[in-house]
């Protein structure tokens, strides 16, 4: 019997390439000129000495955009990077540089689920404050009342199963009424083994015949009982 929803954003709710296409770029022809113009502000400050404290020494703050743009080429889900980029998004989606890409399939099975009294809860490697811009910002209008709540790194990396039992404990529900929709088998591996039933969101890639996850191309095909 599932009570709630968790589901991952890129590869799920939305195009891989709409994130490393689209999202990457921007934050990466951005992120120099962002951090050398914020870097006193509060709000920007602690994060750059993240930074220092992630690879355990002071740098300049030349430095700093350097190990910035180095784990963006690389994809490294640190957590004051994906904090960053999501301040350095909102001016793109505030201007109307681009959208929050939603796959029509997602966006339909959310508002059904969420009329059906399901709780939808988001969890995505990028930062929280990324996570709602994306979701304000869809061609489907602001989507953000659909959810209840959003986790991003801070709970925890999400290949690791202590992720998903801090989400189960944070939220007050027993795991096994939880399920968490992915792209990547790795974070539903986690998932699955602390307790949460999982569904693989495979888009466009062939059925994996070994996962231990039931497969579905797209939202539509999602069916559980509640
Ligand atoms: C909040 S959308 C930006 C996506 C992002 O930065 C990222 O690292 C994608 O991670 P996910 O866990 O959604 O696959
Ligand atoms: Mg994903």
């Amino acid at each position: 019997m599932i009570k709630a929803i968790v589901t991952d954003i890129e590869g799920t709710t939305s195009s891989i390439l709409f994130v490393k296409d689209v999202l990457f770029p921007y934050a990466r022809a951005n992120l120099p000129g962002f951090i050398r113009s914020h870097e006193n502000e509060p709000q920007v400050k602690p994060l750059l000495e993240d930074v220092c404290k992630e690879v355990g020494s002071e740098l300049s703050t030349e430095q700093i955009i350097a190990q910035l743009i180095q784990w963006l080429d690389e994809d490294k889900k640190v957590t004051p990077l994906k904090s960053l980029q999501g301040l350095i998004w909102e001016a793109g989606y505030r201007q109307g540089d681009f959208k929050g890409h939603l796959y029509a399939d997602a966006a339909e099975k959310l508002k059904e689920w969420k009329a059906n009294g399901l709780d939808l809860y988001v969890y995505s490697s990028g930062s929280v404050y990324a996570q709602k811009l994306l979701f304000a910002h869809t061609e489907y209008g602001d989507l953000t009342p659909l959810f209840s709540g959003y986790f991003d790194t801070h709970i925890g990396g999400k290949k690791e199963q202590q992720s998903y039992r801090n989400i189960a404990a944070q939220l007050a529900i027993p795991a096994n009424q939880l399920l968490f929709l992915s792209d990547i088998k790795e974070e539903l591996d986690a998932a699955k083994a602390a307790g949460f039933e999982t569904i693989w969101l495979t888009r466009d890639n062939a059925p994996d015949p070994q996962a231990e996850h039931r497969q579905v191309n797209s939202f539509a095909q999602i069916s559980f009982a509640t």
